[in-house]
């Protein structure tokens, strides 16, 4: 059995022994899922919402762990598992479309993210900002492309609160956001901070509570459908290969 102080405080994962590159889900059951695609995968850890797998892709080692909802638990896991020595990330979630033409089930490749996510704000100046790793964005697309996936690439918008409230929402109307979730641009921050790579892909689930977004597209919030779970499939698969591809990519430059 692990020993306690083998095990990262707050998720639990282990602090020694993962692979370095992962696959983030906020779902625990996703997590599971995307899990079962890999060879050998062994449950290594579950405590609250963080539920962590490793295994390997086509030979590529992973971990496939989840995140929980919202940035404040979620920056956790991603400074747990960078502690833990995983130097490249992809998150691998849900998110609601806000431009014209992306359709529930597309996939979004965020090269940046807006930092509303109510965490990143404590630990440093607002003009910092949270980008994708290039070469992370190229392997998600490249990977979307391989798997026939439909899939768009743009800007997304982190934020906080899901549901609506009395104070006004700030419009990004004519600002080209393609999507709005809730953990990206804690990711990206974080791994800045720490010198790692890190990229997300999103699978449209509908249109947000907010109405901010093309609801005639996408028939509204509602992630409980065929359209997404095939959507959920496709994006599984593109960002275990977009990890392979970047280790691939990694091996060829040593
Ligand atoms: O599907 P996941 O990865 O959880 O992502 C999205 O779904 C949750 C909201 O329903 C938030 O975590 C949001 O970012
Ligand atoms: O934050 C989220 C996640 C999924 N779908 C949304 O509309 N918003």
């Amino acid at each position: 059995m692990t020993q306690d102080q083998d095990l990262a405080p707050i998720t639990r994962i282990p602090r020694t022994g993962l692979p370095p590159r992962a696959v983030v889900v906020g779902d625990p059951a996703r997590a599971a899922t995307v899990a079962a695609l890999l060879d050998g995968a062994e449950e290594v850890s579950y405590h609250r919402e963080y539920r962590a797998f490793s295994g390997s892709w086509k030979g590529v080692p992973v971990v496939v762990a989840s995140h929980g909802v919202g940035a404040p638990g979620a920056i956790l896991l991603f400074q747990e598992l960078a502690d833990a020595g995983v130097r490249t990330f992809l998150r691998f979630g849900t998110a609601g479309a806000m431009r014209p033409g992306i359709q529930d089930g597309d996939l979004v490749v965020a090269e940046a993210a807006v930092r509303d996510d109510g965490v990143t704000q404590q630990l440093l100046p607002p003009e910092y900002p949270a980008v994708a790793t290039p070469e992370a964005v190229l392997a998600l697309e490249s990977a979307a492309r391989e798997q026939g996936a439909p899939y768009h690439r743009g800007l997304v918008w982190t934020r906080a609160a899901f549901q609506p409230g009395l104070i006004p929402l700030f419009s990004y109307d004519g600002a080209g956001l393609a999507a709005i979730e809730m953990e990206l641009s804690a990711l990206y921050v974080t791994a800045s901070l720490r010198g790692l790579t890190a990229g997300g892909v999103l699978v449209i689930d509908g249109a947000n509570a907010d109405e901010l977004v093309d609801e005639a597209a996408t028939g509204g919030y509602d992630p409980h459908r065929e359209i997404v779970a095939a959507g959920v499939e496709r994006g599984g698969v593109v960002a275990l290969e977009a990890l392979r591809l970047l280790a691939e990519a990694e091996e060829r430059a040593l």
